[in-house]
């Protein structure tokens, strides 16, 4: 019998006729998500949660006023509402950045942005890296993406 993670391998590389079906029980297994062990802090999104109804948030009115330019930029090029994402996101990851030297800090944490495509996670971690090199030489702050090219090649 083929091992497990083979078998799952062989499923992602199937042709395109295999991918509808995959996609459907992707996206099941998005909304019973469990949070990473490696980090106390994430943040995860219900997959829809960017319609009609979800409260955008204007750039204005972040809990921590964002750099000058870097709000021109985002109103210039219509960003401004922010998505609820990125309005969550944004000040966290700022704070993050700022207190990166500070162990007692509550905000010197690793923070996992999960959500499903189209939510706006670029801008919501793309946001703090501006800023955080904008305002210090040395900032320090680490990302590492996982982008499911497979699943969005499905979804878009
Ligand atoms: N505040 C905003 N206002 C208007 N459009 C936005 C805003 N933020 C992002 N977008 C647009 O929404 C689309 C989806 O955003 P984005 O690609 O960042 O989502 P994502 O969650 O990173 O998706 P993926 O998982 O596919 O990478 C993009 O076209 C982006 O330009």
């Amino acid at each position: 019998m083929e091992p497990e993670h083979l078998l799952k391998l062989r499923q992602l590389l199937a042709p395109q006729a295999e991918a509808p079906r995959l996609a459907k029980r992707k996206a099941k297994e998005v909304d019973e998500v469990q949070g990473p062990d490696w980090t106390s802090r994430y943040c995860y999104m219900a997959k829809g949660v960017v319609d009609a109804a979800a409260p955008l948030v204007a750039l204005d009115s972040l809990a921590i006023p964002l750099q000058a330019p870097v709000a021109e930029a985002l109103k210039k090029n219509g960003f401004d509402p922010l998505f609820p994402i990125q309005a969550m996101v944004i000040p966290l990851l700022s704070k993050s950045a700022e207190a990166a030297d500070d162990e007692d800090s509550a905000y010197c944490c690793d923070v996992c942005v999960a959500a499903p495509t189209g939510q706006g996670k670029t801008l919501a971690y793309a946001v703090p890296i501006v800023q955080a090199h904008g305002t210090k030489a040395n900032a320090k702050l680490t990302l590492v993406t996982q982008k499911p090219k497979w699943q969005l090649g499905v979804c878009k």
